[in-house]
């Protein structure tokens, strides 16, 4: 089980944001959070992705705790397309910088070439990201999630910047990764056809 969720809880103050909510993620599974704007989906992803802790219960990604360091090494985050950038730093650079972190030179090298070329990132790749556009900065950033074959991919409105090429990119590149699974909310509805399952917000469990 790529990821699995037990009565989880997240509140904010008093104000609960999602409680008692279980997951089991089988590796491969696209599943997509949907539901009003502060529903809770980001607030899931980034507890998922051990920026957050939840409030109560826990979540574990290939057995490791969310957030600890064996479950960070497999999991691709891509929470703010456009943001999360060393902006005086190319599209290129900012990949290499992410890549060094999880692989060896020559293979972290390679890993980059790979992912500029499957996301169409080379004619922009050496363009500081802060004079980019918002749909340039976005492909970065899902390159950046997509380096080291992460097992677990968490992205929040991926297509929001991106034109319709960028978004069957995006989606030939989750394609060619069958075994990777992958979270991610978005609001088109096209994105619901390319995905297993979908867990709708507000979530609260049973009491
Ligand atoms: N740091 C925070 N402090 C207090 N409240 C927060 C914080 N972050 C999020 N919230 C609140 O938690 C709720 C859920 O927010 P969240 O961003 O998860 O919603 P969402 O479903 O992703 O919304 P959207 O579709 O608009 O992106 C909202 O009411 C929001 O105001």
């Amino acid at each position: 089980m790529t990821l699995r969720v037990r009565d989880a809880a997240r509140r904010f103050g008093s104000r609960p944001v999602f409680d008692g909510l279980d997951l089991d993620v089988p590796a491969g599974t696209r599943l997509l959070l949907d539901g009003r704007n502060g529903a809770g989906k980001t607030t899931l992803l980034r507890c998922l992705a051990g920026t957050l802790t939840f409030t109560a219960g826990e979540a574990s990604v290939a057995g490791h705790p969310a957030g600890s360091a064996q479950a960070r090494r497999l999991t691709g985050v891509c929470l703010t397309p456009e943001q999360g950038l060393y902006g005086r730093l190319s599209g290129h650079d900012n990949l290499l910088l992410a890549a060094r972190l999880r692989l060896a030179g020559p293979a972290a090298r390679t890993a980059v070439a790979r992912l500029e070329t499957e996301l169409e990132i080379e004619p922009f790749a050496r363009v500081p990201t802060e004079r980019c556009s918002a749909g340039m900065r976005a492909r970065v950033t899902i390159a950046r999630a997509l380096l080291g074959d992460p097992a677990l991919l968490l992205l929040d409105e991926p297509g929001r910047s991106l034109d319709v090429h960028a978004r069957a990119l995006l989606w030939a590149a989750l394609d060619r990764r069958r075994d990777l699974t992958c979270v991610l909310v978005s609001h088109h509805p096209e994105d619901r056809d390319r995905c297993d399952r979908a867990l709708s917000f507000p979530v609260h469990g049973e009491r």
